[in-house]
């Protein structure tokens, strides 16, 4: 055993895993080793989809099959629905009635229960889950908002039929592209905390739902996917309020605050899916012929990079910094901002906790102790 403490498992290798490599030194990442450049441009989510569940990417059959299955699971039953209404009324989060839904997904798949070694049963649950949470999610906001939820439909894409889930109505084709790419981006990125987490559960052979429940949970705190709300926060205070974006943010490093959106544990440069989402941001803010975010932002990274030199501690943009501001435009409600990242994030969790299980270890490390000496007990009476 190791005697080395190193806290927050920093740089430590726990595992093995064809899904995605990143260089923290040169700001790349890949999936399967495509570049996610290339993925974001000339792919699909669902494309993406069936690369991290499977070795390679799929030919245009293995396409129409994979994609005529996720699109047939899309639908809810009433039991959900019923749930997410509960849950509105309660005035819970996006990403808890998300996490909250997992269970109740689970209650109601003939499939939950069977042999924890059941890989096709195990693929199965993922399918489920990664077809649904967009029908889901759309389904809460619009339930807390006294609207009557959307039916899925089966002739659109993943990323265009949340758009219209959400909305009631079709998405303009370039929202539904810029939102495609943005799954993409969020699709899978190591052993980040959520993924680790679903891997944990996944280690005890718990199912796959159990695993996506915990990762939903570990995926909501502002240190991992919670940072892009914060940032779009920020950037409507900036706009409400008397100070310039610097203005703004020299008081919050002043007050000794974290950037939102900026920093990561393995990244030392800038995170290429922020570079891909600036310009994709860049895009939408064209299209919609309102800039003023993007301004924002990039105000805020040219300070921040020029005047505070954040970049030469390795603190730079991550992919919350400008997918914040997409969502916004898209018309998507700032508190769903994590959730959806959940709703893109499963398919890394699943293809994580699958190729794990596929070679199992029960994952138990050790923590040092520092509390007092051995000693004798003393009963109640006598303390
Ligand atoms: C999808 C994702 O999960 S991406 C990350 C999303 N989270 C955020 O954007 C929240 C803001 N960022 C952070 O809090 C951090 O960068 C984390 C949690 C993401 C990574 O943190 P760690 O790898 O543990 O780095 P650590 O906390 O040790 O910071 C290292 C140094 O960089 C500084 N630093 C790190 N992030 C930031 C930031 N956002 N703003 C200002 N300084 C920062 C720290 O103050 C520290 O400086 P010091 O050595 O002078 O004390
Ligand atoms: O890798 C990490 O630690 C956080 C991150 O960027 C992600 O999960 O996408």
């Amino acid at each position: 055993m190791t005697t080395e403490l190193k806290k927050g498992l920093e740089g430590v290798l726990v595992a093995e895993s064809a899904l995605s490599d990143i260089d923290g030194d040169a700001g790349e990442l890949y999936y399967r080793g495509y570049p996610i450049e290339a993925l974001a441009e000339e792919a699909t989510y669902e494309e993406v989809l069936y690369l991290l569940w499977n070795e390679d990417l799929p030919t245009a059959a293995e396409l129409a099959d994979f994609e005529a299955e996720m699109r047939e699971a899309r639908a809810v039953k009433p039991g959900i629905i019923d749930l997410l209404q509960l849950l509105a009324d309660s005035g819970e989060r996006p990403i808890s009635a998300l996490r909250s839904s997992v269970s109740m997904l689970s209650a109601e798949d003939p499939a939950t229960g069977s042999d924890p070694t059941d890989l096709e049963a195990a693929r199965h649950m993922g399918r489920r889950i990664s077809a649904k949470f967009p029908t889901v999610l759309a389904a809460f906001d619009r339930l807390r908002r006294g609207k009557e939820p959307v039916e899925p439909r089966e002739d659109l894409g993943l990323a265009a039929n949340f758009l219209y889930m959400l909305h009631g109505t079709e998405p303009d084709p370039v929202d539904a592209e810029i939102f495609d790419k943005a799954l993409t981006l969020h699709a899978d990125h190591g052993l980040n905390a959520s993924t680790f987490t679903a891997m944990v559960v996944g280690s005890t052979l718990a199912d796959v739902y159990n695993s996506v429940t915990a990762a939903v949970a570990a995926l909501s705190g502002p240190l991992h996917g919670g940072a892009n709300q914060d940032v779009m926060e920020a950037l409507l205070e900036i706009d409400e309020g008397p100070l310039t974006a610097t203005e703004w943010i020299k008081e919050l490093l002043d007050s000794g605050e974290r950037i939102p959106g900026w920093g990561h544990r393995v990244y030392n440069v800038r995170d290429p899916r922020a570079k891909i989402l600036e310009s994709e941001l860049r895009r939408l803010s064209n299209r919609t012929e309102d800039c003023h975010w993007l301004e924002y932002l990039e105000d805020l990274e040219t300070h921040l990079t020029e005047e505070v030199g954040l970049p030469e501690k390795g603190v730079a943009p991550n992919v919350d910094f400008y997918s914040g501001a997409i969502y916004y435009q898209l018309g998507i409600p700032l508190d769903m901002f994590t959730a959806i990242f959940a709703m893109s994030r499963s398919t890394g969790w699943i293809g994580h906790v699958l190729e794990y299980q596929a070679d199992n270890k029960l994952i138990r490390p050790r923590g040092r102790y520092i509390g007092p000496d051995r000693r004798e007990f003393v009963p109640i009476e006598e303390r």
